[in-house]
C-alpha cells in the first residue's frame, strides 16, 4: 500500500471548499490587484506578476481557510510566513534529496537547514495556534470553523494539533500552486498571440450576455461565479499550462507495506517512490508529436463546446490521480479564471525587455526571477453575436 503522507493524517478532512469562497477571490482582486496594476500601468512602471500573485493568493487562501479580513495579511506576511515559507520548502528538498542519515543528523546537531527550519516551524506553529484561538472565540464560515464542528469516525471532535495540520494543509496546498500556475498562463499568454486573443473573444462573449454591450461594465466588477463557470476555453488553457509548467513538479509516496508496481516493480515497506508530473506531461506517448506545444484546443470536445480532459485520469496528475486528488481542484481554477478575467481585460502585458524567465529547482515551479511584465490598458470592443462560442 502506497500513502503520500506517514500518517494517513490528510484522510480525514476531506471536505471540499465549495464554490461560496469565491467571494474572497472578488474582494482581494478589486481591493488589492486592481489598485496596483492600474497604478503600474499609469506610471508606466514595471510589475513582478509572481510576486503580486503569490500575495493574493496567500490573502484568498487565508480569508478561505481562517476566515481572517485578508487585509491582515500583507502586514503578516512578509514578517513570519513568507519568510518562513522560503525555509520551509527547501528544507522539505534536501530531506528528499539526500541520504536519510545526513538531514537526520543535522536535526540532532542542530545545524544547518534543519536549525532553520525548526525554528520557521516555531513561527507556523504560533501562527496557527492564535488563528485557532480566534476562530473558537468567533466561529464563522471558513474552512477551519467547519473542521472545529466535524467530528472523526470515532464519533470525537478533532483536538487542537489535529486542527492546525488541517489549516496549514490548505494554507500550503493553495497558496503558491494557483500563484505559479497563473504566472506560467501569463507568460506561455503573452507568447501565444492566438490563443489571448481566443481569451478574450470567450469572456467578451460571455460578458456581453450577461452585462451588455457596454464594455465599461465588464471591468466595473470581477466575474461571478456563473460567468467564469461558462469560460470552457480558458479551462482548457489552464490545464495546458498545468500540464507543461506543473505547479507541483514531481510528487512522492511512502510505502506503506510491501507492494507491487503493474509492471512487476517490487516496493518494500518504507521506501519512497519520486515521480515526475512533469516529465508525465511532456511525454509524446501521452500527448502525441506536438506535445511541446502550448495548446488548448487538445482538452476540448470534438466541436469545441466542452472541456474533456483525458479519459485515463492518470494521464493528468498535476492535480495528482485517484482518491487523493487535490481537494481543491475546482476552487483553483475558479480562484485562476477570476484573475485572468481581471487582468486579462483590463491590460495587455508585455515582458520587461531582457528579463528571463527560467524554472527554480524547488518542489513548488516558481519562475526563478519572477515574471516582471508592462502593462498598457485594452481596448474592448463587444463582439458580433455570431462570434460569441470561442
Ligand atoms: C493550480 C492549483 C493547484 C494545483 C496544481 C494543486 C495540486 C495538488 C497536488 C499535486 C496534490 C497532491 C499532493 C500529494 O500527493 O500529496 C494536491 C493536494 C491537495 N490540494 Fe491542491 N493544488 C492546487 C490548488 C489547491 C487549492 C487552491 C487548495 C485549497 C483550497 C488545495 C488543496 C489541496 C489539499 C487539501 C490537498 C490534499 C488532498 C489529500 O491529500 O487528500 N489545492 N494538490
Amino acid at each position: 500500500m502506497v500513502d503520500s503522507e506517514e500518517d494517513g493524517c490528510a484522510r480525514v478532512h476531506h471536505e471540499n471548499p465549495s464554490p461560496s469562497h469565491g467571494p474572497w477571490v472578488n474582494r482581494t482582486i478589486r481591493t488589492r490587484l486592481w489598485i496596483i496594476l492600474d497604478k503600474a500601468a499609469k506610471d508606466h512602471t514595471s510589475v513582478d506578476l509572481q510576486d503580486l500573485l503569490l500575495r493574493l493568493t496567500f490573502d484568498n487562501i487565508c480569508g478561505l481557510t481562517f476566515g481572517k479580513d485578508p487585509r491582515l495579511c500583507p502586514s503578516i506576511y512578509p514578517k513570519t510566513l513568507s519568510r518562513t515559507h522560503s525555509i520551509l520548502q527547501p528544507a522539505t528538498l534536501q530531506r528528499l534529496l539526500y541520504p536519510g542519515f545526513l538531514w537526520r543528523l543535522k536535526k540532532i546537531l542542530h545545524v544547518g537547514a534543519e536549525r532553520r527550519l525548526r525554528k520557521s516551524l516555531q513561527v507556523v506553529e504560533n501562527y496557527m495556534t492564535e488563528a485557532l484561538d480566534a476562530r473558537k472565540e468567533t466561529p464563522s464560515d471558513d474552512l477551519l470553523s467547519r473542521f472545529m464542528k466535524k467530528r472523526d469516525i470515532d464519533g470525537n471532535l478533532f483536538p487542537n494539533t489535529v486542527l492546525k495540520r488541517i489549516a496549514l494543509n490548505f494554507v500550503l496546498a493553495g497558496r503558491d500552486t494557483s500563484s505559479v500556475a497563473l504566472s506560467w498562463f501569463f507568460w506561455l499568454v503573452m507568447n501565444t498571440t492566438r490563443v489571448e486573443e481566443k481569451i478574450i473573444r470567450e469572456i467578451s462573449a460571455v460578458l456581453q450576455e450577461t452585462r451588455g454591450k457596454d464594455t465599461q461594465k465588464w471591468i466595473e466588477e470581477p466575474l461571478t461565479f456563473d460567468e467564469a463557470d461558462r469560460l470552457i476555453y480558458l479551462k482548457a488553457a489552464l490545464a495546458e499550462t498545468l500540464r507543461l509548467y506543473p505547479s507541483v513538479p514531481e510528487d512522492f509516496k511512502y510505502v506503506v507495506s510491501d507492494d507491487v508496481l503493474p509492471d512487476g516493480t517490487a516496493l518494500p515497506s518504507g521506501s519512497t517512490v519520486t515521480y515526475s508530473i512533469y516529465s508525465v506531461g511532456r511525454m509524446k506517448s501521452i500527448w502525441g508529436e506536438d506535445c511541446l506545444e502550448f495548446k488548448p484546443e487538445r482538452w476540448l470536445s470534438a466541436g469545441g463546446d466542452r472541456f474533456e480532459p483525458p479519459k485515463d485520469g492518470y494521464k493528468f496528475v498535476a492535480f495528482n490521480g485517484g482518491p487523493r486528488t487535490c481537494l481543491g481542484k475546482d476552487l483553483a481554477y475558479l480562484q485562476m479564471k477570476s484573475v485572468v478575467s481581471a487582468v486579462l481585460l483590463r491590460y495587455r502585458l508585455s515582458l520587461v525587455p531582457g528579463h528571463r524567465v527560467e524554472q527554480k529547482m524547488s518542489l513548488t515551479l516558481f519562475m526563478k526571477n519572477g515574471l516582471k511584465v508592462y502593462l498598457k490598458p485594452r481596448q474592448l470592443v463587444a463582439p458580433p453575436k455570431a462570434a460569441v462560442s470561442a
